[in-house]
């Protein structure tokens, strides 16, 4: 297995000459000049990336990371806690919420158990090491060593769907009370107090907001993480599937292939992500501005806009799903349109 050093290494800065001739052909376009706004810089983004070597047919994947919470028990959240093996049940059918965008974006899902506590769920991918991450009010989420497998385990999955045909990765995660782990990570690397990001989640009724923020800062409190070492962040307050979601941006970059974020959760995993190996963000696409709370401040930290603002706050990886047609369309005026020199048009009166 590689190590963490190899896998950042691996992480290349965008093509600057490939995405300069992308910016002379998509002017030579059959449009007027910039006219296709944001899908022409994204364009000019996937065209850098080293791993594609076409824009035509990318195949597409969200890979749904679903894990238990330990901090669940401090009552952070309102679904039961069960809902995070009956969804992953539901993930394997083809019923949730990003199952059914994602089948009419063209995109498979696949669901991994990093955690989730029950018992193996046949025929499901598993890199599980514990049933549920640590209590954080209590002690650290997870050890070092779990952390730094659990992220390079990730990190090789994706790798391995790369080697296999896939082309763009979205971020999707599953896990009753991860909010919670997810505004400690945001709190800690953006140097921010809880009550700047710490929101309702899956409908935590707002009287419960302010316990929820005092928990986040017990668990700051009690493990001491290193805002300088966002392993150690992820270790002390993260959560397996917070952890498995940076592994897969990081692998993403390390394959030279795009990665689309999702809502709360991956802003959090894209932090993390971001500052483990700063050339991965050339990689990461945003995909919708999440409803939760905290969404901003982690936006304006990674400097990333999204392109749809829908109020989702489901998670699965459902944003990610949608965008998935945003890239779609990026991709589609890049190879299909016609150019202005064999249209009989001049752009000069
Ligand atoms: O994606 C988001 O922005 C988002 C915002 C709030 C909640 N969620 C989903 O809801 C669950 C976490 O909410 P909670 O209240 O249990 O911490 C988890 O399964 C997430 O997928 C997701
Ligand atoms: C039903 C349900 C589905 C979810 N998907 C992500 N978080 C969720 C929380 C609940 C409660």
């Amino acid at each position: 297995m590689q190590t963490i050093a190899q896998l950042v290494a691996a992480i290349r800065p965008l093509d600057e000459n490939k995405q300069a001739e992308a910016v002379q052909y998509i002017n030579g376009l059959v449009k007027p000049l910039n006219s296709l706004g944001r899908l022409e810089a994204l364009a000019v983004q996937l065209a850098g990336m080293p791993g594609l070597t076409t824009l035509e047919n990318l195949q597409k994947e969200i890979i749904v990371m679903c894990a238990d919470h330990g901090v669940y028990q401090e009552g952070v959240a309102i679904s039961p806690q069960q809902v995070t093996h009956l969804q992953a049940l539901n993930m394997q059918k083809g019923t949730s919420g990003v199952c059914v965008l994602a089948k009419s974006n063209h995109t498979s899902v696949l669901p991994v158990d990093i955690g989730i506590d029950c018992e193996p769920i046949e025929a499901m991918l598993t890199l599980k090491v514990g049933r549920g991450s640590g209590n954080i009010t209590r002690g650290p989420a997870m050890s070092r060593a779990d952390a730094e497998l659990l992220l390079l385990c990730s990190a090789r999955l994706v790798q391995q769907r790369a080697a296999e045909g896939i082309a763009v990765f979205g971020t999707g995660e599953l896990g009753m009370a991860n909010t919670t782990p997810a505004s400690a990570i945001i709190s800690v690397l953006t140097g921010c107090d809880a009550h700047e990001v710490v929101g309702i989640g899956a409908n935590l009724p707002a009287e419960r907001l302010q316990h929820k923020e005092a928990v986040v800062r017990q668990a700051i409190e009690v493990n001491q993480p290193d805002p300088t070492d966002a392993i150690d962040v992820l270790a002390k307050v993260g959560g397996y599937d917070l952890v498995g979601m940076t592994g897969v941006i990081l692998g993403a970059g390390a394959c030279g292939l795009p990665v689309v974020l999702d809502g709360f959760l991956s802003y959090a995993a894209a932090i993390a992500a971001c500052q483990i190996a700063p050339e991965v963000k050339q990689y990461c696409i945003p995909s919708h501005f999440s409803a939760e709370k905290g969404s901003r401040r982690a936006l304006e930290h990674l400097n990333l806009t999204p392109y749809l603002y829908l109020d989702l706050r489901l998670g699965e990886g459902s944003g990610a799903a949608l965008a998935m047609s945003i890239i779609s369309a990026a991709c589609a005026m890049y190879c299909e349109m016609g150019v202005l020199a064999e249209s009989g048009i001049s752009l000069q009166a």
